[in-house]
């Protein structure tokens, strides 16, 4: 039965094939990722998300079709094995064109594998002495064929080319690509405003012969393609969602690597890295292409891209291991040997006096050959390989000290630093074990992620913030991953993948920073690439705290000095709470009541030790605090006012102070925090905030601010003639049939608790099921730029060092 393409929209305004690039990009599916209809139909629909027209889209044989040939091969001799296996080829194959197309496409495509078959059969005969390569490229011609029909069928126009017509190999050079050739090739066999299909693997010599570029030959010819269609981006879709910071089946604390340098790529592949291979990134260093690795399983995540990047990206150490090496000790060695031996066998090691190489063990075979047939006298060792990789490494003095750290009791046999710098090697006359492997890599990388800071809000608190920044992320271990790579105001942003010099952070920011929307953050967002992004929302925008569901469903951790998403509507915030605990992002909100205080995190100890809270109350205005403190009517009430602006205790509108907001704001978030579900609306307000300057700018208002002041002095005369003070309170306490709350205006004795604090202080009581008779008092500053911004770091601290213990399972496909 013919399967269907979901969701396929055939409408063109909504197509996403119908936006022509003149740019080209290059996308590789691997034989997994084609391995059966299911699987053809995901890569269909990541093509339609992902390619344009004109992209090139390079395949391998769909699922073990190059097995299946390579057995034929093997099996020629055996005219039953050979009968049977054919047979399943070919109903295989037949069973996914059935399965994939209607009737009239597949008739054609089934015409074509009955003479294929009729081809490989006769071949036999002669056990395929001049056909071997022949009969391999069948599984990537099909399958090219196939998805190309399957997308005509289903989404636009497609064109499946024979790589063989194309990439034409220098047999009398090494069987060197012969670009110039192939480069007109490829603009004469690539036909516009549809998507080519490429077959991979396969190439000819200048004689016709087909010619096959080894394992995994398919990764290089994209990438060949690539260099040859000037492309700009190489996606390898493969069966793993990225390269590790060691292979994830065997270490379960590997880290997805986002980002890796160019040279440090190629040392990984050169190394024998299962995803990386050695020759996939040659093509690609003589222009900017980006190459990326991702999985056509979870196409939604973010795998590794490489390219040329910043310090971020170069700071990244991975470990590989490779069991499977020879080496070879001669001391007959001559630089013309040696020269073939780089060339054709691609040697992980040359020893400094020349006297001996490892090489892969693929290559044994043919390297033992070929230094018999030069007379050459050797001998043999098969050996393994533990490197640890990353930019310059071997230059730098405490990873190497780490390793050897690591390697300290076991028989290794050589260390030493490779010679481009980019990995340090040590080898062993046996295979490496798990445990040495799992060792090395806790050493060497601390088990550690990158953290992505981003800061939204520059303002009072935000560059205090800013400025204590570079000197705690010197002093704290804690902070040693953590890189700023983003600053956002209301207007203009500044993203910096490779990281914000945190000592010019605000220059640059002046200097550098776009203006934005929230759309080009959130996509930004989307896309970041670091283990973890921490967001800092020192802003007072309503408007920006309603990103924080997105940020949330990203996995963005944030930590709030913006008190709008706590005590936004019930709905709106239990929303937050049940998406961040679906994904696991943080959300640190200590600032948001009584600045740097510990009174979030009282609450939270509190009932984690089975305690109950049955009443809240206090001051919680720092500017309010301050404002009646300081009220004796020696100076009027609009001077104070003033006053405490210009020493950053107030709302950036201080009418939210005066209006009661902001202590109503803060009441809500203590109550929820303590368990209890209300809104915004259930706590009773005085505003002291008259009419008449309600409605005007903040400018406005300070200019008028004098209005206040007749007010203030008559409530001021009548708390001294009761012989009291004035202070704004918050009250909040359980009752039988439910709770009261409310903010407001107290006349209260000078004795009384809340009466005798230092200007600015706040003080909160809590009554709880342990603190009754005698509550549990927090006292202290509630406002300022030094204990807010103080709190603000302690949040991140205290962020990071629960990222650090995080633990991410890896999910994998298997690697192909
Ligand atoms: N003052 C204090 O003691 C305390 C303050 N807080 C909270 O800290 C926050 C910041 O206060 P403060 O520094 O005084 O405020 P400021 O007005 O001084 O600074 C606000 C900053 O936020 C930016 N901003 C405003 N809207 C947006 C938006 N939609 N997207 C991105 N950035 C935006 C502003 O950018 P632009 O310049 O472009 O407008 C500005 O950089 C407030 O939420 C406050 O309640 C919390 C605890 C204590
Ligand atoms: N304006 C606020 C600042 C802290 O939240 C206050 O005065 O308390």
């Amino acid at each position: 039965m013919q399967q269907q393409v979901q969701n396929i929209e055939f409408n063109a305004s909504l197509n996403p094939l119908k936006q022509v690039e003149v740019t080209t990009n290059v996308h590789k599916f691997g034989g997994s990722s084609l391995a059966n209809a299911a699987c053809i139909l995901r890569v269909v629909e990541i093509i339609k998300d992902n390619a344009k027209l004109n992209d090139f889209i390079v395949v391998s044989a769909n699922g073990k079709t190059t097995d299946q040939l390579f057995e034929l091969l093997e099996s020629a001799d055996n005219d039953q094995l050979f009968a049977t296996q054919l047979k399943q080829l070919k109903d295989d194959q037949a069973a996914l064109i059935n399965e994939l197309l209607d009737n009239n496409q597949a008739a054609q495509l089934l015409q074509q594998l009955t003479a294929d078959i009729e081809f490989i059969n006769t071949e036999s005969a002669n056990s395929f002495k001049q056909s071997r390569n022949d009969v391999l490229a069948f599984g990537e011609l099909w399958s090219a064929k196939l998805l190309a029909a399957v997308l005509s069928q289903n989404v636009c126009k497609a064109n499946a080319i024979d790589a063989r017509k194309v990439l034409i190999l220098d047999s009398g050079n090494n069987f060197q690509l012969n670009e110039q050739l192939s480069k007109t090739n490829i603009t004469a066999e690539k036909l516009a405003n549809q998507l080519n299909i490429f077959t991979g693997f396969i190439a000819s010599d200048e004689q016709g012969n087909t010619q096959t570029l080894g394992r995994n030959g398919s990764d290089y010819s994209a990438t060949i393609a690539a260099h040859l269609l000037n492309a700009q981006n190489v996606t390898l879709w493969t069966d793993v969602n990225g390269v590790y910071s060691a292979d994830p089946r065997i270490v379960n604390t590997a880290r997805k690597l986002f980002r890796l340098e160019n040279s440090v790529a190629k040392e990984l592949g050169r190394l024998g890295n299962p995803v990386l291979h050695a020759n996939t990134l040659n093509p690609l260093t003589t222009h900017n292409i980006h190459l990326n690795v991702a999985s056509s399983f979870a196409p939604q995540d973010s795998g590794t891209e490489i390219g040329a990047f910043g310090e971020i990206a170069k700071s990244e150490i991975s470990v590989t291991h490779n069991n499977e090496l020879i080496k070879i000790d001669s001391t007959e060695f001559d630089v013309k040997t040696l020269e073939q031996i780089n060339t054709r066998f691609q040697p992980i090691y040359q020893c400094q006096n020349n006297t001996c190489i490892v090489i892969s063990q693929q290559f044994a075979d043919l390297a033992l050959h070929y230094l018999q047939a030069q007379n050459i006298t050797f001998s043999t060792l098969k050996v393994s390989l533990i490197a640890v990789v990353g930019y310059q490494v071997a230059n730098r003095g405490e990873i190497k000290a780490r390793f050897k750290r690591a390697l300290k009791h076991t028989d290794i046999a050589q260390f030493v630093g490779s010679s481009n710098g980019h990995s340090l090697l040590a080898f062993f006359e046996h295979e490496s074990s798990v445990e040495l492997i799992n060792k090395v890599h806790s050493q060497v990388t601390k088990d550690s992620r990158n953290i992505g800071l981003v800061i939204a809000g520059l303002g009072n608190i935000g560059k205090r913030f800013l400025e204590m920044l570079p000197q705690q992320l010197n002093r704290l271990p804690a902070l040693e991953n953590v890189h700023l790579v983003g600053l956002a105001t209301s207007k203009k942003a500044l993203i910096n993948t490779d990281g914000i010099e945190v000592n010019q952070a605000l220059e640059l920011f002046q200097q550098d920073s776009l203006a934005y929307d929230n759309q080009l953050l959130l996509e930004w967002l989307s896309q970041h690439p670091y283990d973890e992004l921490v967001l800092v929302d020192i802003t007072p925008s309503e408007q920006f705290s309603n990103l924080y569901q997105a940020f949330f469903e990203q996995g963005i951790h944030v930590i709030s000095a913006n008190k709008c998403a706590g005590s936004s509507s019930t709905k709106a915030y239990n929303q937050l709470l049940n998406t961040q605990q679906l994904t696991g992002s943080q959300w640190l909100v200590n600032t948001t009541v009584g600045a740097g205080l510990p009174v979030n995190y009282a609450i939270n100890d509190l009932l984690n030790s089975g305690d109950e809270i049955n009443e809240v109350a206090g001051i919680f205005s720092g500017t309010l605090s301050w404002l009646f403190s300081n009220f004796d009517g020696s100076l009027a009430f609009s001077q104070l006012l003033q006053n405490a602006l210009e020493q950053g205790f107030t709302e950036p509108d201080p009418r939210d102070d005066l209006s009661g907001l902001d202590v109503q704001r803060k009441l809500l978030i203590l109550a929820r925090l303590a368990g209890f579900e209300l809104e915004l609306t259930d706590i009773e307000c005085q505003n002291l905030v008259p009419n008449s300057l309600i409605g005007l700018s903040t400018d406005e208002f300070l200019a008028q601010a004098n209005l206040l002041d007749e007010y203030f002095a008559d409530k001021l005369h009548e708390a001294k003639q009761q012989n009291g003070c004035l202070r704004y309170v918050a009250r909040f306490s359980k009752t039988d049939s439910g709770y009261k709350a409310k903010v407001g205006l107290e006349i209260l004795a000078n004795d009384h608790a809340f009466a005798n604090l230092t200007p600015c202080d706040n003080i909160f009581l809590l009554t709880t099921n342990w603190y009754q008779d005698n509550p549990l008092i927090i006292q202290g500053p509630g406002a300022g730029r030094d204990v807010t911004a103080g709190g603000l770091h302690s949040d991140l601290v205290n962020l990071c060092r629960e990222l650090a213990v995080k633990t991410k399972e890896v999910e994998i496909k298997g690697i192909n």
